[in-house]
């Protein structure tokens, strides 16, 4: 008679590591006391202390965005290989692990979603705030009303130079960074006006109101949308930047980099 643990048993079975997403303590111990497996933990901290660490930017409330994530960073430091066959252990109903899948970390399915934090010229913590921002923006709306805003990251003077201004810059003579709350409220505050945000590697707010003109060929975008996902997409393909887009039309933050379309997340999900 066969019993579950012949059923489920074939999801972890000779599987070349275990990969915990935000375990607790006691379940990391439990975990790091198995014999010959590999061990990772994925998760937004290190609160385990784990030896073996990928940090997430994001929670990443849908979880294939999750192990996707996880697993690229984990490939892009070595920790995996094409074609390892991972447990990857989270929680999907509660706040403790839940639910097993069994993934095959394949490299042709990279998305690039781990090099936009982790290899741009941007410091990983200042796109992680211009996401944070973008997505709480798309999450309220300016006053209920849906908003659009193009935030550009990174590579500021060669951006600049791409660009003009639409109207007086508000951030001149100011050296305030994103991230600070203050910050975070005038910005919301400005994005119900035109144009783009430029904002440096280290994060300082270079400008408002830019008028992008990358000289870069059109790039492929989602069909609906228009001149400021165009112009978003393209000045990647022009500069060392990235790009992070919220879609008045759509309500999605979407992330450009090198030309390319990297993210797509619907703050609703977060
Ligand atoms: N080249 C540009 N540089 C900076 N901002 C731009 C540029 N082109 C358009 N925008 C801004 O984007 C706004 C919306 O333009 P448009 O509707 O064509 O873009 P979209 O890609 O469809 O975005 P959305 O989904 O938010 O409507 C414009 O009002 C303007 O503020
Ligand atoms: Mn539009």
């Amino acid at each position: 008679m066969a019993g579950l643990d012949d059923v489920f048993g074939d999801l972890v079975r000779s599987v070349d590591a275990v990969v915990l997403f935000s375990p607790s303590g006691s379940y990391y111990e439990r975990c790091a006391d198995l014999e010959d497996l590999d061990l990772i933990v994925i998760g937004t901290e290190n609160a385990v202390g784990a030896e073996t660490f990928v940090e997430l930017p994001l929670a990443f409330d849908d979880i294939r965005e999750r192990i996707r994530f996880g697993l690229e960073g984990a490939l892009e430091q070595d920790l995996i290989e094409d074609g390892d066959e991972l447990a990857c252990a989270t929680s999907v109903f509660s706040d403790g692990i839940d639910t097993v899948s069994r993934v095959r970390a394949d490299v042709e399915t990279r998305t690039g979603i781990y090099d936009l934090f982790v290899k741009s010229r941007a410091e990983p913590e200042v796109i992680k705030a211009v996401l944070e921002l973008a997505v709480e923006l798309g999450k309220k709306g300016q006053k209920g009303k849906p908003v659009g805003a193009l935030f550009v990251v990174g590579d500021a003077g060669k951006v600049m130079n791409k660009s003009r201004p639409l109207s007086y810059n508000p951030f001149e003579k100011s050296h305030v960074h994103v991230g600070d709350p203050i910050v975070n409220v005038m910005l919301k505050e400005f994005s119900r006006l035109d144009g783009a945000f430029i904002i440096s590697d280290a994060g300082k707010i270079v400008s408002a109101y830019r008028y992008l003109e990358p000289s870069a060929e059109g790039v492929d975008i989602p069909k609906g949308l228009g001149a400021r996902h165009m112009a978003g997409g393209a000045i990647t393909r022009d500069t060392n930047a990235i790009t992070i887009v919220l879609s008045e039309s759509d309500g999605l933050v979407r992330a450009f980099k090198a030309g390319e379309l990297i993210l797509e997340v619907d703050p609703e999900a977060y």
